[in-house]
C-alpha cells in the first residue's frame, strides 16, 4: 500500500491523533513562551541595569559626601594653621583649641600638631598621649613636610582611641612659617566608620557593600548592614582590582565578589590632588540575586503560570480533542476497518455536522451506502452471470457445467469417505416428436414439469441439472450397489411417466436413463460421463422407457458403433456400397411399374452390415449426406440405363432427415436430375413419417421445391408416426406408403385392416396413390387389393435384388402377367 512520504515530521508520522494536537499545541505554546521570556529577560536586563545605576550613584554619593568631609578637614585644618597658639606651638593653647575642634568634629577621631621631628605637640584627646608617641613614621606626616600640602596617610587603626581599635585615614597640613617653610604639621585621624553611616544613609538593599581599598589592594574598610567584615586587612579580589589600574576614575562592573556572590558593582578612585595616586578605591556592591529577585520571582512565576496553564491546556485538549476529534476520527475508522473487512453495511454514526469531521462522516457514510449498493448491484449481476453460466433458465435447474463441478467434489468425497456415487442420464422418449407436434410452448412445459418432479423424487444432497434438449442427470451420493440405484431409477422413470396435462391435452411420457457408478466403472468423471451416456444409449436402443447400468460389455458395443462409424467414413471411396432394387407391384395389373432402391453395405472387415444398423450411424455422423447423395445419383444412372436398354421404371429413393433438413438437397438433387438425365416424374423421394413432424412448416417449404423439380414424394412408414392429418393435406407428397407392420397383420388384425383402409381412402381423397410394404403373403395381397391399395412391395413379389437382376425380373413379370392377363381376358 502507498505510504505518504510526509519527510518533514518523520517523528509524528506515526503518532495518534492526539498525540499531534498536543504537540502543536506545545509547540503554538513556544512563542508565548517565548515571548514572556523575552519580557523577563528584559526586566532583569532592566533590572540589572538599574542595579548598575544604582550602585554606581551609591558610590558617587558616597565619595562626595566623604570628599565633603575631607575638605571639611582640609579647611578646618587649614583655619587652625593660622592660629597664634598652633603657630607657635603653644602646648596648652594648642591642646586646648584642638580638643574644642575634635568635640566639633563628628568624621574626627583625633586632630593634633606635631613639630618637624615628628614630637606630637597637642591633639584634642583629653587623655594625654604617651611620650614616646611620635608620628614621624606616618605617611601622612611625611608627606606633608615632604610636599607642603594637604596630605593623606595610609590605613590605620587608631592608636588614639585605645579603648576601641578604629579604622581610621590621617589627613595632614603643614604649618608654614613665613619663609614659606613648615614648622609644624597639623593632622586630623578621619573615622572610616563615617563610610559606614553615610553608607547606611543609600538605602541600598540587603546584602549591599561598601568596600574601601587602597592602592595596594588592602581592604581598608568593609561594611554592611551586618557591620564590619572580618576581611579588613585582607587583600582584595584580584578580579576586582581591574578598576583600580583601568583608565576609568569611576564606572559599574560585574563580577564575583569576595563573598563568592556574583554583584553588581559601582567603584569610584580617590584622590586629594589631581594626579597624585589615589589615596582611596571605594567599591559599593549589591547582589546580583537581590538586585533582579523580583525578576527571577517573576520569571518563576510565569514559569509556573506557564506550566499550568499547559497542564490544563494538555488536559483540557486531551478531553476537548478526544471528544470531538479522535473520538470521531477513531468511529470513522473503525467503520472503515469493518467496510475493508467486508461489513458493507457498517456506517460512522456520526452526526452530519457543518464541521470537516461531519463532512468526512457524511462522505464515508455515502460512500460506504455507495460502495454498498455497488458490491450488491455487482453480485447481483455475478450471481445473475453465474446462473446464466451454471443454470438452465428455463426449468432453473443447474447445467452441465455445474454437473461437472458437482462430479468433482462428488468424486473429491467420495474418495475421502471411501463411497461411492452415481451418475444418471435421463432422456425424454420421442420428446422431439411431442415438442414439434404440440409447439415448443408445450415442449418447454414438459420439461418444467419433468425437472420439477426429478428433484422431488430425489433426496436433498442428491444433484439434478439438464444437460440440454430433453437430457437431464443426476447424481445420487452415497451408493455404490446398482440394487440401491435401481430403486431410485425406478421412482424416476414412474415420476416421469405419471401422466401430465398440458394445455388441456393429457400425455403420457416415458424416458431412457442411462447409469454409471463411480468408482466400479470410471476413476475419473469424464469417463463416468461418457460411461453414463452409453448406458443410455443402450437404453434407448433397447426400446425406451427402461434403464441401462452400465458394464464393460456395453462399451464394447459402443467401441463396435465407433468402429463402424470409422469403417463407414470408408465405404463410399472403397466401393464398398452399393444398391439393391426391390420391385414395385402395380396391383392393377400385376406389373412391375417401378423399384425401390436399397443401399448395401459389405465391409472387409465386418461383413455384410444391415441399412437398418448402419443407415442410423451414417445419420448421427451425418455421412449419410454424401453416401445419399451417392445413392440418388446410382440410382437415376441405373433408372435411366434400364431405360435405355427398353426397361423403363420409376425408381423410389429413400431420403433420410438429415439429408431433408440438408440446405444442398434441392440443388443437389436438380443436378443429379440433369447429370443422369432421369425423367424427374419418375424419381421418387421416400420420407419417412417422422421427417414431416419435424418443423413442418419448413419441410412442406422443401419438399414444395421438390415438386416444382417434378419429382414424386412418398411417405414411407405412414401410420407409424404422429403427423396430423391437418398438416397432411398441406404436403405436396404424391404417394403413401402403408408399413410394414399394419400389413404383417392385415388378415387377423381388423383394427390393422381398418388403418390400411383408412391411409388408401385418405390416399384417395387427396389425390395420392398408396404403395403397401412388406407383402409376403398371398391373402395380405388379396386383401390390399381388396381395400384398393395401389402398389405393392414385398417378398411375395421379390426381395431387394442387385441391379444386373431386374431387367429379367422385369421381362418374366411383365411378359407373364401379360399373358397371364391375356389368358384370363380371353
Ligand atoms: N420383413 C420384410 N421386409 C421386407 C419385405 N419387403 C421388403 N422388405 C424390407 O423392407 C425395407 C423397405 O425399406 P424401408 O422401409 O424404406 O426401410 C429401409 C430404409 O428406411 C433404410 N434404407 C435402405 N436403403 C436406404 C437408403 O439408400 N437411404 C436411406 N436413407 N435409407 C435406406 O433402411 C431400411 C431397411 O432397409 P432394408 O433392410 O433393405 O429393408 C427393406 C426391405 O428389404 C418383406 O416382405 N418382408
Amino acid at each position: 500500500m502507498h505510504e505518504p512520504s510526509g519527510a518533514a515530521m518523520p517523528l509524528f508520522r506515526n503518532a495518534s491523533i492526539r498525540s499531534k494536537l498536543l504537540a502543536i499545541m506545545l509547540v503554538c505554546s513556544v512563542p508565548v513562551l517565548f515571548v514572556v521570556t523575552y519580557f523577563i529577560v528584559n526586566q532583569y536586563l532592566d533590572k540589572r541595569k538599574q542595579s548598575e545605576r544604582e550602585v554606581l550613584s551609591a558610590v558617587q554619593s558616597i565619595a562626595f559626601e566623604h570628599v565633603a568631609q575631607v575638605e571639611g578637614i582640609r579647611s578646618l585644618l587649614i583655619a587652625l594653621s593660622q592660629y597664634p597658639d598652633i603657630r607657635l606651638k603653644d602646648q596648652a593653647g594648642c591642646s586646648r583649641i584642638l580638643n574644642l575642634i575634635l568635640e566639633k568634629s563628628p568624621t574626627s577621631l583625633n586632630v593634633g600638631l606635631a613639630d618637624t621631628s615628628g614630637k606630637i605637640v597637642a591633639t584634642g584627646l583629653k587623655q594625654p598621649l604617651p611620650i614616646k608617641y611620635r608620628v614621624d613614621d606616618r605617611k601622612y606626616f611625611r608627606e606633608a613636610l615632604r610636599t607642603g600640602k594637604f596630605s593623606a596617610g595610609e590605613y590605620t587603626v587608631s592608636r588614639a582611641a585605645l579603648k576601641k581599635p578604629t579604622p581610621t585615614l590621617h589627613f595632614a597640613l603643614p604649618v608654614l612659617g613665613h619663609e614659606g617653610k613648615p614648622e609644624a604639621v597639623l593632622y586630623a585621624a578621619y573615622d572610616l566608620n563615617s563610610f559606614g553611616r553615610i553608607f547606611d544613609a543609600q538605602g541600598l538593599p540587603t546584602g549591599a557593600i561598601i568596600n574601601l581599598t587602597d592602592h595596594r589592594g588592602t581592604v581598608l574598610y568593609r561594611y554592611s548592614r551586618l557591620g564590619v567584615s572580618d576581611l579588613v586587612g585582607t587583600s582584595d579580589h584580584p578580579d576586582l582590582r581591574q578598576h583600580m589600574t583601568g583608565p576609568a576614575e569611576e564606572g559599574v562592573l560585574t563580577g564575583i565578589g569576595m563573598d563568592g556572590a556574583k554583584r553588581h558593582f559601582g567603584f569610584k578612585r580617590l584622590r586629594l590632588n589631581p594626579g597624585e595616586t589615589p589615596y582611596l578605591y571605594i567599591r559599593v556592591s549589591i547582589p546580583e540575586q537581590v538586585a533582579t529577585s523580583n525578576t527571577r520571582k517573576a520569571f518563576l512565576i510565569s514559569l509556573a503560570v506557564f506550566s499550568v496553564a499547559a497542564v490544563i491546556t494538555y488536559f483540557l485538549t486531551r478531553i476537548i480533542a478526544g471528544h470531538y476529534i479522535v473520538r470521531p476520527v477513531r468511529r470513522l475508522v473503525n467503520a472503515s476497518k469493518s467496510v475493508q473487512d467486508g461489513d458493507l453495511t457498517a456506517r460512522s454514526g456520526l452526526p452530519y455536522s457543518s464541521d470537516e469531521l461531519g463532512q468526512l462522516a457524511r462522505s464515508f457514510d455515502e460512500m460506504a451506502a455507495s460502495l454498498d449498493q455497488r458490491i450488491r448491484q455487482i453480485s447481483q449481476a455475478e450471481s445473475e452471470k453465474h446462473r446464466l453460466a451454471f443454470y438452465d433458465p428455463l426449468t432453473e435447474l443447474p447445467n452441465r457445467r455445474l454437473l461437472r463441478d458437482r462430479l468433482q467434489i462428488a468424486m473429491l468425497r467420495s474418495r475421502r469417505q471411501s463411497t461411492g456415487f452415481a451418475l444418471a442420464y435421463l432422456d425424454i422418449d420421442n420428446f422431439k416428436h411431442i415438442n414439434d407436434s404440440l409447439g415448443h410452448s408445450a415442449g418447454d412445459q414438459l420439461l418444467k414439469i419433468v425437472a420439477g418432479r426429478y428433484q422431488a423424487a430425489l433426496r436433498e444432497d442428491d444433484f439434478v441439472c439438464r444437460l440440454g434438449g430433453d437430457e437431464f442427470a443426476v447424481i445420487l451420493h452415497d451408493i455404490q450397489q446398482e440394487s440401491a440405484a435401481s430403486t431410485v431409477i425406478q421412482k424416476l422413470l414412474e415420476a416421469t411417466c405419471a401422466p401430465m396435462v398440458i394445455e388441456g391435452r393429457e400425455l403420457l411420457i416415458t424416458a431412457s436413463i442411462g447409469v454409471a457408478f463411480y468408482p466400479k466403472d470410471a476413476e475419473d468423471t469424464a469417463t463416468l460421463e461418457k460411461d453414463a451416456d452409453i448406458a443410455l444409449y443402450h437404453a434407448k436402443d433397447e426400446g425406451k422407457n427402461t434403464f441401462r447400468m452400465f458394464c464393460e460389455e456395453l462399451t464394447r458395443s459402443s467401441r463396435e458403433r465407433i468402429n463402424l462409424i470409422h469403417a463407414l467414413q470408408h465405404a463410399l471411396d472403397r466401393n464398398e456400397l452399393c444398391l439393391h432394387y426391390q420391385p414395385k407391384i402395380d396391383n392393377a395389373n400385376g406389373k412391375v411399374t417401378g423399384v425401390e432402391a436399397l443401399l448395401r453395405w459389405t465391409s472387409p472387415e465386418v461383413g455384410s452390415i444391415p441399412p437398418d444398423r448402419f443407415i442410423p450411424l451414417a445419420e448421427e455422423s451425418r455421412l449419410i449426406i454424401p453416401i445419399g447423395e451417392w445413392v440418388v445419383r446410382t440410382a437415376c444412372s441405373q433408372q435411366v440405363a434400364w431405360k435405355r436398354a427398353g426397361c423403363d421404371l420409376s425408381m423410389a429413393v429413400n431420403i433420410s432427415a438429415v439429408q431433408l433438413k440438408s440446405p444442398e438437397l434441392i440443388q443437389t438433387i436438380q443436378r443429379i436430375i440433369e447429370e443422369t438425365g432421369i425423367e424427374p416424374e419418375q424419381l421418387e423421394l421416400e420420407l419417412t413419417e417422422s421427417c414431416l413432424v419435424d418443423r413442418p412448416d419448413e419441410v412442406i417449404k422443401v419438399l414444395e421445391k421438390l415438386r416444382a423439380l417434378r419429382c414424386s414424394i412418398a411417405i414411407d412408414d405412414f401410420g407409424t408416426g404422429y403427423s396430423s392429418l391437418s398438416y397432411l393435406k398441406n404436403f405436396p407428397v404424391t404417394v403413401l406408403k402403408i408399413d410394414r407392420s399394419f400389413v404383417k397383420d392385415l388378415t387377423s388384425s381388423s383394427s390393422d385392416r381398418a388403418i390400411a383402409q383408412s391411409v388408401v381412402n385418405l390416399a384417395n381423397n387427396l389425390d395420392m396413390v398408396t404403395v403397401a410394404e412388406g407383402v409376403e403373403h398371398q391373402h395380405q395381397q388379396a386383401v390390399l387389393e381388396e381395400i384398393g391399395c395401389n402398389f405393392v412391395q414385398g417378398f411375395l413379389h421379390c426381395e431387394p435384388v442387385p441391379p444386373e437382376e431386374i431387367p429379367d425380373i422385369v421381362r418374366a413379370r411383365n411378359g407373364e402377367e401379360e399373358r397371364v392377363r391375356k389368358a384370363s381376358i380371353n
